[in-house]
């Protein structure tokens, strides 16, 4: 396909969505790239963008297209790096097994800059130490994102994050002193300067999880603001254009972000074929490649409480049940309560409500982050995270700014709701998530993440929880044991329920 030893400066195998736009990010940046995909077709597609963008100054192609692995470490100058972007799961370690069946050497780094479970990438790491050095760096921001500028999040060996950092600086999302994003969506002309949304994130799977944790919070920040939409549809009987336009005005307050902006652009758009509005021509049954449900479960497995980003799992989950649903709506009816609601009072509710909820799914990730850092033994840099989300990422919002000062300010913070900046937030605005919750409760309209929202402020919020009470039922049937609050914790005591005078004694 082409002359060999062209000196590229990286490889790319896996040249679909993400793998095409983020080679031709890459050699816009000055770098020389080498591509592969078992699609020749993908191949060409990226060949024929690039000569398409490639500036007028530039001759020469800066990425060139192999029909084989053999080929592609040709082309690279060593140690070479390969990013990896096809599907996550086997098709990862089928690349890995091929490159090094090609000829690949142990110094050479292989980047996994997909959405893989951070426990593969951990296993990875290990089981080909002696082959090649493999390194996660995971990537957040879709097609444009990784086109013109993604937030990275690397994890793996610091050797190899020594090598790949400028690239990488080079090529991540870009944000100015007060953290906003820096935008160039032009070919050829790559944002330059700003401070660069990528940062070391710690050994082996480390990347990888703050993605899938990104991911988590993702899930919850779109059901959140679905809920929202649903509430000002059903409450107020507005149109989707109208509700396009309420979130064109929150997206310019404490809501600015690009979940509610490009929520704001999908319900002002009208369906081609029909004249109604294209959110209503969408089946209402939702997709899910499985990074929230990871981050559910993790939570579930170290024992976090991040009910919100579940609630968000589980309603994609609903969703799906389109058939059982459209037979229980026949069957199931809500006993609800009308009574006279002020428009402009429901909005700022669900403002606030969308606002509170938001808090408390970040707080929720963070302390799921905080979890993970003692499970796996790793450090991780809580006001890194938040910075390298500012830009480029699909969870960016001007929120995340005020998230990093928290962490400046406390690194060791036990949970964002405590900072003073959001422990403010949510006394001033908590009165519009209660209300919200209250009237899509009395309405029946299904909101699961504002509820699990309220009742996680509510329950973080108390002293004293029902707690006591389960611990005795787990004692009472089956002699687990609870401790007292007037002695050590750490000592138990067992009730002999089924004895006469219930005698207690210590375990
Ligand atoms: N799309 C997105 O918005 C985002 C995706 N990601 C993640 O990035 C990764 C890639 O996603 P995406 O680009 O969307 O996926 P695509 O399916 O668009 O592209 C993957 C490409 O890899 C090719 N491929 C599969 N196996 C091999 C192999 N053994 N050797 C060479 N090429 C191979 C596929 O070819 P073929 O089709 O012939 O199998 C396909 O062209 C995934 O882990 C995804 O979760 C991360 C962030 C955002
Ligand atoms: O990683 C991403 C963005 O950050 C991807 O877009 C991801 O595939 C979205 O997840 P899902 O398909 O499960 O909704």
């Amino acid at each position: 396909m082409l002359k060999t030893n062209q000196n590229c400066n990286i490889g790319f195998v896996g040249l679909g969505v993400m793998g095409k736009n983020l080679a031709l990010n890459v050699a816009d940046h000055g770098y020389r790239v080498a591509g592969f995909d078992l699609d020749a077709g993908k191949i060409k597609d990226v060949l024929d963008t690039e000569e398409r963008e490639r500036p007028d100054s530039q001759n020469e192609a800066r990425i060139i297209g192999c029909s084989n692995l053999t080929e592609l470490l040709d082309n690279l100058v060593k140690p070479r790096v390969i990013v990896v972007l096809v599907p996550a799961g086997k098709p990862v370690d089928a690349v890995c097994d091929s490159l090094i069946e090609a000829g690949l050497e142990p110094d050479d780094i292989v980047v996994d800059c997909g959405n893989s479970q951070w426990t593969d990438t951990i296993r990875r790491e290990s089981e080909y130490k002696d082959r090649l050095k493999f390194f996660g760096t995971a990537v957040s921001g879709g097609e444009v994102g990784a086109r013109f500028g993604p937030s990275l999040m690397p994890g793996g060996d610091a050797d190899s994050w020594k090598y790949l950092q400028p690239m990488w600086e080079a090529v991540a999302a870009k944000v100015d002193a007060d953290g906003k994003p820096i935008v160039s969506n032009i070919p050829g002309k790559p944002v330059t300067e700003g401070e660069p949304c990528t940062a070391y994130l710690g050994p082996n799977g480390a990347g990888h999880y703050v993605k899938m944790v990104h991911n988590g919070i993702e899930y919850a920040d779109m059901q959140l603001i679905c809920e929202a939409y649903h509430l000002l549809r059903s409450l107020l009987g507005y149109e989707p254009a109208e509700i396009g336009k309420l979130f064109e005005k929150w997206n310019q307050g404490v809501l600015n972000s690009y979940l509610v902006e490009i929520t704001a652009d999908i319900l002002q758009q009208y369906d081609h074929k029909t004249g109604a509005p294209l959110v209503d021509m969408i089946l209402d049954s939702a997709g899910q490649k499985g990074t929230g449900r990871w981050t559910s479960i993790s939570a579930t497995q170290m024992g976090v409480p991040a009910g919100i980003i579940s609630e968000s799992v589980y309603a994609r989950a609903l969703s799906t049940l389109t058939a059982e649903r459209e037979h229980a709506a026949g069957i199931l009816t809500a006993d609800v309560e009308s009574g006279d609601i002020e428009a402009a009072d429901v909005e700022k509710a669900i403002e606030e409500a969308l606002y509170c909820a938001k808090i408390c799914a970040y707080a929720q990730g963070f302390q799921l982050l905080r979890a993970a850092e003692k499970e796996y033994d790793w450090t991780l840099n809580f006001t890194d995270i938040a910075k390298i989300w500012r830009g480029g990422c699909i969870i960016r919002a001007s929120f995340l700014q005020k998230i990093a000062d928290a962490f400046i300010e406390n690194p060791g913070l036990d949970n964002l709701l405590v900072s003073d900046y959001f422990a403010n937030a949510m006394a001033e605005k908590q009165v519009g998530l209660r209300k919200a919750v209250v009237l899509a409760a009395q309405s029946g309209i299904p909101t699961p993440s504002f509820f699990s929202a309220l009742a996680y402020f509510d329950g973080y919020r108390s002293e004293v929880l029902p707690a006591n009470l389960l611990q005795a039922q787990r004692d009472y049937f089956g002699a687990h044991t609870y401790a007292r609050v007037d002695d050590d914790p750490s000592q138990k005591y067992h009730t002999f329920w089924q004895e006469e005078g219930r005698p207690e004694r210590k375990a």
